[in-house]
Protein backbone atom coordinates (compact mmCIF):
# COMPACT_ATOMS: atom_id res chain seq x y z
CA UNK A 1 0.00 0.00 0.00
CA UNK A 2 1.61 3.33 -0.79
CA UNK A 3 2.08 5.81 2.22
CA UNK A 4 1.83 8.79 0.31
CA UNK A 5 1.32 10.03 -3.25
CA UNK A 6 4.98 10.19 -4.17
CA UNK A 7 7.28 7.37 -4.94
CA UNK A 8 10.24 6.56 -3.00
CA UNK A 9 13.07 4.19 -3.85
CA UNK A 10 16.14 2.72 -2.21
CA UNK A 11 18.82 2.03 -4.49
CA UNK A 12 22.15 -0.16 -3.64
CA UNK A 13 24.90 -0.45 -5.83
CA UNK A 14 27.62 -2.45 -6.51
CA UNK A 15 31.14 -1.03 -4.94
CA UNK A 16 32.45 -0.48 -8.56
CA UNK A 17 29.55 0.61 -10.77
CA UNK A 18 28.61 3.96 -8.51
CA UNK A 19 30.57 6.22 -10.55
CA UNK A 20 28.74 5.16 -13.69
CA UNK A 21 25.45 5.31 -12.32
CA UNK A 22 25.80 9.24 -11.17
CA UNK A 23 27.30 9.57 -15.07
CA UNK A 24 24.20 7.93 -16.06
CA UNK A 25 21.88 9.94 -14.20
CA UNK A 26 23.47 13.19 -14.97
CA UNK A 27 22.78 12.39 -18.52
CA UNK A 28 19.24 12.16 -17.43
CA UNK A 29 19.41 8.20 -17.96
CA UNK A 30 17.82 6.49 -15.03
CA UNK A 31 17.68 3.04 -14.75
CA UNK A 32 14.66 0.46 -14.84
CA UNK A 33 12.00 1.80 -12.14
CA UNK A 34 13.42 5.01 -11.62
CA UNK A 35 12.58 6.09 -15.62
CA UNK A 36 9.73 7.62 -13.89
CA UNK A 37 12.19 10.75 -12.83
CA UNK A 38 13.52 11.80 -16.20
CA UNK A 39 12.72 15.25 -16.68
CA UNK A 40 11.72 16.13 -13.11
CA UNK A 41 14.35 18.51 -11.37
CA UNK A 42 16.82 16.68 -9.06
CA UNK A 43 18.45 17.79 -5.78
CA UNK A 44 21.30 15.40 -4.89
CA UNK A 45 22.37 15.51 -1.21
CA UNK A 46 25.78 13.60 -0.92
CA UNK A 47 29.72 14.58 0.36
CA UNK A 48 30.43 15.62 -3.48
CA UNK A 49 27.51 18.35 -3.95
CA UNK A 50 28.87 19.49 -0.23
CA UNK A 51 32.65 19.49 -1.44
CA UNK A 52 31.95 21.59 -4.25
CA UNK A 53 30.28 24.33 -1.84
CA UNK A 54 33.33 23.78 0.05
CA UNK A 55 35.42 24.73 -2.91
CA UNK A 56 32.99 27.52 -3.22
CA UNK A 57 34.30 28.52 0.07
CA UNK A 58 37.80 28.61 -0.42
CA UNK A 59 37.20 30.70 -3.44
CA UNK A 60 35.58 33.86 -2.03
CA UNK A 61 35.27 32.85 1.53
CA UNK A 62 31.59 32.09 2.02
CA UNK A 63 29.34 29.54 0.02
CA UNK A 64 25.37 29.76 -0.79
CA UNK A 65 25.27 27.22 2.31
CA UNK A 66 26.19 29.77 4.92
CA UNK A 67 25.74 32.82 5.80
CA UNK A 68 27.31 34.11 9.20
CA UNK A 69 30.54 31.77 9.46
CA UNK A 70 32.55 29.47 6.70
CA UNK A 71 31.25 25.77 5.94
CA UNK A 72 34.20 24.51 6.60
CA UNK A 73 34.46 24.90 10.12
CA UNK A 74 30.96 23.17 10.65
CA UNK A 75 30.75 19.68 11.97
CA UNK A 76 29.34 17.11 9.37
CA UNK A 77 26.01 17.31 11.02
CA UNK A 78 25.80 20.81 10.87
CA UNK A 79 27.08 20.53 7.43
CA UNK A 80 24.70 18.09 6.06
CA UNK A 81 21.50 20.46 7.82
CA UNK A 82 22.79 23.60 5.65
CA UNK A 83 22.91 21.38 2.66
CA UNK A 84 19.23 19.84 2.90
CA UNK A 85 17.77 23.12 4.08
CA UNK A 86 19.49 24.88 0.95
CA UNK A 87 18.05 21.91 -1.61
CA UNK A 88 14.56 22.40 -0.36
CA UNK A 89 14.81 26.10 -1.12
CA UNK A 90 15.74 25.20 -4.76
CA UNK A 91 11.64 23.89 -4.85
CA UNK A 92 13.10 20.53 -6.30
CA UNK A 93 10.73 17.35 -7.16
CA UNK A 94 13.66 14.77 -6.43
CA UNK A 95 15.84 14.46 -3.95
CA UNK A 96 18.35 11.91 -4.38
CA UNK A 97 20.45 11.12 -1.05
CA UNK A 98 23.46 9.63 -1.09
CA UNK A 99 24.39 7.59 2.11
CA UNK A 100 22.85 10.59 4.12
CA UNK A 101 23.45 8.85 7.60
CA UNK A 102 27.01 8.47 7.14
CA UNK A 103 29.39 9.72 9.85
CA UNK A 104 26.05 11.13 11.56
CA UNK A 105 25.46 10.09 15.12
CA UNK A 106 22.26 9.28 16.60
CA UNK A 107 20.42 11.94 17.19
CA UNK A 108 21.89 13.55 14.59
CA UNK A 109 20.78 10.72 12.47
CA UNK A 110 17.36 10.72 13.99
CA UNK A 111 16.96 14.47 13.42
CA UNK A 112 17.83 14.17 9.44
CA UNK A 113 14.86 11.36 9.31
CA UNK A 114 12.09 13.29 10.59
CA UNK A 115 12.92 15.66 8.07
CA UNK A 116 13.07 13.05 5.64
CA UNK A 117 9.83 11.65 6.51
CA UNK A 118 8.11 14.89 6.21
CA UNK A 119 9.16 15.45 3.24
CA UNK A 120 8.46 12.33 1.79
CA UNK A 121 4.65 13.87 1.72
CA UNK A 122 5.88 16.20 -0.66
CA UNK A 123 8.16 14.90 -3.07
CA UNK A 124 9.69 12.00 -4.47
CA UNK A 125 12.86 10.65 -2.47
CA UNK A 126 15.44 8.20 -4.11
CA UNK A 127 17.94 7.02 -1.46
CA UNK A 128 21.25 5.39 -2.26
CA UNK A 129 22.21 2.97 0.51
CA UNK A 130 25.10 1.03 2.10
CA UNK A 131 24.06 0.09 5.57
CA UNK A 132 20.92 -1.98 5.88
CA UNK A 133 19.98 -0.36 9.02
CA UNK A 134 20.05 3.62 7.38
CA UNK A 135 16.59 2.22 5.18
CA UNK A 136 14.12 4.84 5.37
CA UNK A 137 11.21 3.80 7.25
CA UNK A 138 8.90 5.31 4.08
CA UNK A 139 10.56 3.18 1.34
CA UNK A 140 9.05 -0.24 0.44
CA UNK A 141 11.02 -1.02 -2.29
CA UNK A 142 15.16 -1.46 -3.24
CA UNK A 143 16.46 -1.69 -6.12
CA UNK A 144 20.18 -3.31 -6.67
CA UNK A 145 22.33 -1.94 -9.41
CA UNK A 146 25.25 -3.16 -10.83
CA UNK A 147 26.77 -1.72 -14.22
CA UNK A 148 24.40 0.33 -14.40
CA UNK A 149 21.60 -1.93 -14.94
CA UNK A 150 19.20 -3.01 -12.36
CA UNK A 151 19.34 -6.83 -11.77
CA UNK A 152 16.82 -7.17 -8.73
CA UNK A 153 14.03 -5.29 -6.86
CA UNK A 154 13.95 -6.25 -3.50
CA UNK A 155 11.61 -5.84 -0.42
CA UNK A 156 12.53 -3.77 2.21
CA UNK A 157 12.32 -6.82 3.92
CA UNK A 158 14.09 -8.83 2.44
CA UNK A 159 16.66 -6.21 2.05
CA UNK A 160 17.49 -6.23 5.73
CA UNK A 161 18.14 -9.76 6.34
CA UNK A 162 21.67 -10.32 7.41
CA UNK A 163 24.56 -11.56 5.36
CA UNK A 164 27.40 -10.95 6.69
CA UNK A 165 30.86 -12.08 5.70
CA UNK A 166 33.70 -12.34 7.88
CA UNK A 167 37.61 -11.82 7.31
CA UNK A 168 40.31 -14.92 6.18
CA UNK A 169 41.25 -15.56 9.77
CA UNK A 170 44.49 -18.39 8.91
CA UNK A 171 47.38 -15.92 8.36
CA UNK A 172 48.51 -13.28 10.84
CA UNK A 173 49.70 -9.82 10.61
CA UNK A 174 53.38 -9.94 9.63
CA UNK A 175 55.80 -7.98 11.93
CA UNK A 176 57.76 -5.24 10.60
CA UNK A 177 61.10 -4.91 9.43
CA UNK A 178 62.81 -3.05 11.86
CA UNK A 179 61.14 -2.30 15.57
CA UNK A 180 60.88 1.48 16.75
CA UNK A 181 63.23 2.21 19.55
CA UNK A 182 62.61 4.12 22.63
CA UNK A 183 59.12 4.13 23.03
CA UNK A 184 57.52 5.45 26.36
CA UNK A 185 54.81 4.05 27.80
CA UNK A 186 52.16 6.85 27.57
CA UNK A 187 51.75 7.44 23.49
CA UNK A 188 49.47 10.27 24.14
CA UNK A 189 48.40 12.14 27.52
CA UNK A 190 45.89 15.20 27.47
CA UNK A 191 45.96 16.95 31.02
CA UNK A 192 43.01 19.21 31.60
CA UNK A 193 42.78 20.20 27.94
CA UNK A 194 39.99 22.81 26.69
CA UNK A 195 39.35 24.52 23.33
CA UNK A 196 37.73 27.20 22.22
CA UNK A 197 36.80 28.54 18.75
CA UNK A 198 35.70 32.20 19.17
CA UNK A 199 34.72 32.11 22.89
CA UNK A 200 32.89 29.11 21.62
CA UNK A 201 33.45 26.35 24.01
CA UNK A 202 34.10 22.86 22.38
CA UNK A 203 36.28 20.92 24.72
CA UNK A 204 36.04 21.59 28.22
CA UNK A 205 38.80 19.94 30.54
CA UNK A 206 39.43 16.81 28.84
CA UNK A 207 41.71 14.08 30.60
CA UNK A 208 42.93 11.30 28.41
CA UNK A 209 45.87 8.69 28.40
CA UNK A 210 46.32 6.01 25.77
CA UNK A 211 49.11 3.67 26.25
CA UNK A 212 51.17 0.86 24.58
CA UNK A 213 49.20 -1.23 22.61
CA UNK A 214 46.01 -0.10 24.09
CA UNK A 215 43.05 -0.25 21.71
CA UNK A 216 40.76 2.85 22.55
CA UNK A 217 37.37 3.83 20.58
CA UNK A 218 36.87 7.79 20.35
CA UNK A 219 33.05 8.12 20.39
CA UNK A 220 31.05 11.45 20.56
CA UNK A 221 27.98 12.66 18.31
CA UNK A 222 28.65 15.24 15.50
CA UNK A 223 30.48 18.26 17.04
CA UNK A 224 31.63 16.94 19.62
CA UNK A 225 34.88 17.76 19.27
CA UNK A 226 36.68 14.44 17.62
CA UNK A 227 38.03 16.06 14.64
CA UNK A 228 39.36 18.53 16.86
CA UNK A 229 41.03 16.21 19.67
CA UNK A 230 42.63 14.26 16.45
CA UNK A 231 44.23 17.74 14.73
CA UNK A 232 45.81 18.14 17.93
CA UNK A 233 47.31 14.67 18.11
CA UNK A 234 48.19 13.67 14.80
CA UNK A 235 47.60 17.02 12.50
CA UNK A 236 48.84 20.80 13.50
CA UNK A 237 45.89 22.55 15.03
CA UNK A 238 47.51 25.35 16.54
CA UNK A 239 45.10 24.84 19.64
CA UNK A 240 47.44 22.02 20.38
CA UNK A 241 50.14 24.38 21.80
CA UNK A 242 50.10 25.89 25.42
CA UNK A 243 48.27 22.88 26.42
CA UNK A 244 49.07 20.18 28.59
CA UNK A 245 49.24 17.41 25.98
CA UNK A 246 51.84 15.10 25.20
CA UNK A 247 53.14 13.11 22.91
CA UNK A 248 55.55 9.89 22.98
CA UNK A 249 56.75 11.89 26.11
CA UNK A 250 56.93 15.63 24.83
CA UNK A 251 54.73 17.94 25.23
CA UNK A 252 53.17 19.26 21.59
CA UNK A 253 55.21 22.33 20.41
CA UNK A 254 58.36 21.20 22.13
CA UNK A 255 60.89 19.02 21.36
CA UNK A 256 59.53 16.07 18.48
CA UNK A 257 58.58 17.61 14.70
CA UNK A 258 55.49 17.22 13.39
CA UNK A 259 57.22 14.82 11.21
CA UNK A 260 59.18 12.98 13.70
CA UNK A 261 55.53 12.87 15.16
CA UNK A 262 54.02 11.56 12.31
CA UNK A 263 56.56 8.82 11.27
CA UNK A 264 55.41 7.37 14.70
CA UNK A 265 51.53 7.45 13.98
CA UNK A 266 49.70 5.28 11.01
CA UNK A 267 46.92 7.31 9.90
CA UNK A 268 43.78 5.99 7.96
CA UNK A 269 40.68 8.38 7.10
CA UNK A 270 38.32 7.52 3.89
CA UNK A 271 39.36 11.01 2.38
CA UNK A 272 42.88 9.15 2.12
CA UNK A 273 41.85 7.00 -0.82
CA UNK A 274 41.18 10.37 -2.52
CA UNK A 275 44.71 11.36 -2.41
CA UNK A 276 46.49 8.38 -3.56
CA UNK A 277 45.12 8.27 -6.98
CA UNK A 278 48.14 7.69 -8.61
CA UNK A 279 49.26 4.70 -11.00
CA UNK A 280 50.78 2.65 -8.07
CA UNK A 281 50.35 -1.11 -8.12
CA UNK A 282 48.49 -2.27 -4.85
CA UNK A 283 52.20 -4.17 -3.80
CA UNK A 284 53.96 -1.00 -4.38
CA UNK A 285 51.05 1.30 -2.49
CA UNK A 286 52.31 -0.80 0.74
CA UNK A 287 55.77 -0.82 0.19
CA UNK A 288 55.46 3.00 0.27
CA UNK A 289 54.51 3.31 3.80
CA UNK A 290 57.75 1.47 4.32
CA UNK A 291 59.38 4.64 2.92
CA UNK A 292 56.92 7.37 3.93
CA UNK A 293 56.60 8.07 0.24
CA UNK A 294 53.40 8.01 -2.25
CA UNK A 295 55.09 6.36 -5.13
CA UNK A 296 58.48 4.72 -5.30
CA UNK A 297 61.48 6.51 -6.32
CA UNK A 298 64.25 3.73 -6.10
CA UNK A 299 63.99 -0.44 -6.48
CA UNK A 300 62.26 -1.72 -3.60
CA UNK A 301 64.60 -4.05 -1.57
CA UNK A 302 63.93 -7.79 -1.43
CA UNK A 303 63.04 -7.71 2.05
CA UNK A 304 60.00 -5.10 1.20
CA UNK A 305 58.60 -6.82 -1.61
CA UNK A 306 58.58 -10.05 0.74
CA UNK A 307 56.71 -8.36 3.33
CA UNK A 308 53.75 -6.59 1.06
CA UNK A 309 53.36 -9.98 -0.24
CA UNK A 310 52.21 -11.49 2.91
CA UNK A 311 50.34 -8.06 3.91
CA UNK A 312 48.80 -8.84 0.68
CA UNK A 313 47.43 -12.20 2.09
CA UNK A 314 46.57 -11.13 4.91
CA UNK A 315 44.11 -8.41 3.15
CA UNK A 316 42.86 -11.60 1.23
CA UNK A 317 43.99 -10.61 -2.52
CA UNK A 318 47.71 -11.96 -2.76
CA UNK A 319 46.44 -12.22 -6.49
CA UNK A 320 46.36 -9.02 -6.58
CA UNK A 321 49.92 -7.27 -5.94
CA UNK A 322 50.09 -5.66 -9.81
CA UNK A 323 46.54 -4.21 -9.95
CA UNK A 324 46.63 -0.52 -10.01
CA UNK A 325 45.35 1.01 -6.40
CA UNK A 326 42.85 3.16 -9.16
CA UNK A 327 41.33 0.00 -10.42
CA UNK A 328 40.76 -1.90 -6.86
CA UNK A 329 37.69 -1.83 -5.34
CA UNK A 330 36.66 1.29 -2.41
CA UNK A 331 37.01 -1.78 -0.16
CA UNK A 332 40.49 -3.00 -1.03
CA UNK A 333 41.94 0.52 -1.26
CA UNK A 334 41.13 1.05 2.18
CA UNK A 335 42.60 -2.21 3.18
CA UNK A 336 45.76 -1.57 1.39
CA UNK A 337 45.98 2.28 3.27
CA UNK A 338 45.21 0.50 6.24
CA UNK A 339 47.82 -2.19 5.78
CA UNK A 340 50.32 0.59 4.66
CA UNK A 341 49.59 2.42 7.63
CA UNK A 342 50.28 -0.58 9.99
CA UNK A 343 53.34 -1.74 7.57
CA UNK A 344 56.29 -0.78 9.98
CA UNK A 345 54.02 -1.29 13.29
CA UNK A 346 53.99 1.87 14.36
CA UNK A 347 53.08 2.93 17.89
CA UNK A 348 50.34 4.40 17.17
CA UNK A 349 47.63 3.63 14.61
CA UNK A 350 44.38 6.10 14.23
CA UNK A 351 41.40 5.37 12.22
CA UNK A 352 39.36 8.01 11.51
CA UNK A 353 35.61 6.99 11.07
CA UNK A 354 37.32 4.45 8.61
CA UNK A 355 33.90 2.44 7.66
CA UNK A 356 31.96 5.52 5.88
CA UNK A 357 30.62 4.86 2.86
CA UNK A 358 31.47 0.79 2.95
CA UNK A 359 28.29 -1.29 2.70
CA UNK A 360 27.42 -3.94 5.46
CA UNK A 361 29.57 -6.81 4.14
CA UNK A 362 32.75 -4.44 3.34
CA UNK A 363 32.44 -2.66 6.65
CA UNK A 364 32.09 -5.80 8.65
CA UNK A 365 35.79 -6.89 6.82
CA UNK A 366 37.35 -3.62 7.65
CA UNK A 367 36.29 -4.12 11.36
CA UNK A 368 37.70 -7.87 11.45
CA UNK A 369 41.09 -6.59 10.27
CA UNK A 370 40.91 -3.86 12.81
CA UNK A 371 39.91 -6.03 15.41
CA UNK A 372 43.55 -8.44 13.98
CA UNK A 373 45.97 -5.77 13.79
CA UNK A 374 44.96 -4.89 17.42
CA UNK A 375 45.10 -8.19 18.71
CA UNK A 376 48.31 -9.55 17.20
CA UNK A 377 50.39 -6.62 17.62
CA UNK A 378 51.68 -3.88 20.02
CA UNK A 379 50.22 -1.00 18.28
CA UNK A 380 47.74 0.94 20.15
CA UNK A 381 45.05 1.70 18.19
CA UNK A 382 42.10 4.49 18.44
CA UNK A 383 39.23 4.30 16.17
CA UNK A 384 37.19 7.63 16.26
CA UNK A 385 33.67 6.75 15.17
CA UNK A 386 30.19 7.74 16.49
CA UNK A 387 28.52 4.65 15.11
CA UNK A 388 28.36 1.71 17.31
CA UNK A 389 30.69 -0.63 15.06
CA UNK A 390 29.45 -3.81 15.26
CA UNK A 391 31.83 -6.48 15.58
CA UNK A 392 34.52 -4.25 16.61
CA UNK A 393 36.18 -4.75 20.11
CA UNK A 394 38.08 -1.71 21.28
CA UNK A 395 38.84 -2.54 25.35
CA UNK A 396 38.33 1.03 25.90
CA UNK A 397 35.99 3.55 24.63
CA UNK A 398 36.88 7.19 25.22
CA UNK A 399 33.30 9.26 25.15
CA UNK A 400 32.76 12.60 24.23
CA UNK A 401 29.18 14.04 26.17
CA UNK A 402 28.17 17.41 24.22
CA UNK A 403 27.82 20.56 26.69
CA UNK A 404 26.69 23.62 26.33
CA UNK A 405 29.88 24.84 28.41
CA UNK A 406 32.57 22.23 26.07
CA UNK A 407 32.55 18.91 25.61
CA UNK A 408 33.25 16.51 28.54
CA UNK A 409 34.90 13.22 28.49
CA UNK A 410 35.46 10.09 30.08
CA UNK A 411 36.28 6.26 30.02
CA UNK A 412 33.01 4.25 29.62
N1 LIG B 1 38.11 26.25 12.81
C1 LIG B 1 36.94 26.30 13.44
N2 LIG B 1 36.32 27.47 13.72
C2 LIG B 1 35.14 27.52 14.38
N3 LIG B 1 34.48 26.42 14.81
C3 LIG B 1 35.03 25.22 14.56
C4 LIG B 1 36.28 25.09 13.87
N4 LIG B 1 36.57 23.77 13.77
C5 LIG B 1 35.56 23.09 14.38
N5 LIG B 1 34.63 23.97 14.86
C6 LIG B 1 33.40 23.62 15.61
O1 LIG B 1 33.80 22.82 16.71
C7 LIG B 1 32.80 21.83 16.98
C8 LIG B 1 33.49 20.47 17.05
O2 LIG B 1 33.86 20.09 15.74
P1 LIG B 1 34.58 18.71 15.40
O3 LIG B 1 34.71 18.68 13.91
O4 LIG B 1 35.82 18.56 16.20
O5 LIG B 1 33.48 17.66 15.90
P2 LIG B 1 33.34 16.11 15.56
O6 LIG B 1 33.00 15.42 16.84
O7 LIG B 1 34.56 15.63 14.82
O8 LIG B 1 32.08 16.12 14.59
P3 LIG B 1 31.68 15.15 13.37
O9 LIG B 1 31.35 13.80 13.96
O10 LIG B 1 30.46 15.81 12.86
O11 LIG B 1 32.79 15.13 12.38
C9 LIG B 1 31.75 21.95 15.87
O12 LIG B 1 30.62 22.64 16.37
C10 LIG B 1 32.44 22.75 14.80
O13 LIG B 1 31.49 23.56 14.11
Amino acid sequence: MARNKYRHFAVSIENNAEKAFFNQIKKGNFPGELACFRNKKIGIFSEEVLKEYIEEDYKHGRSQLSQDRSIRTFSTGERRKALLEHLINQQIEVLLLVNPFDALDIPSGEFLQKHLVQLSEDISIIQLIKRKEDLLPFIDEVLLIGKNQVYARVTAGDFKKDGRQVFEKDVSIPPPLKKYDSIPEELVKLKGVSVFYEDRPILKNINWTVKKGEFWQLSGPNGSGKTTILSMIYGDNPKAYGQDLYLFGNKKGSGETVWEIKDKIGYFSPALTEMFQGNHSLENMLISGMLDSIGLYAMPKKSQISLAEKWLKVLGFPEKANILFSKASALEQRLVLIGRAMIKHPPLLILDEPTTGLNDEAAALLVELINKIASESETAVIYVSHRKESGLNPQFIFQLTKRQEGSTGGKV
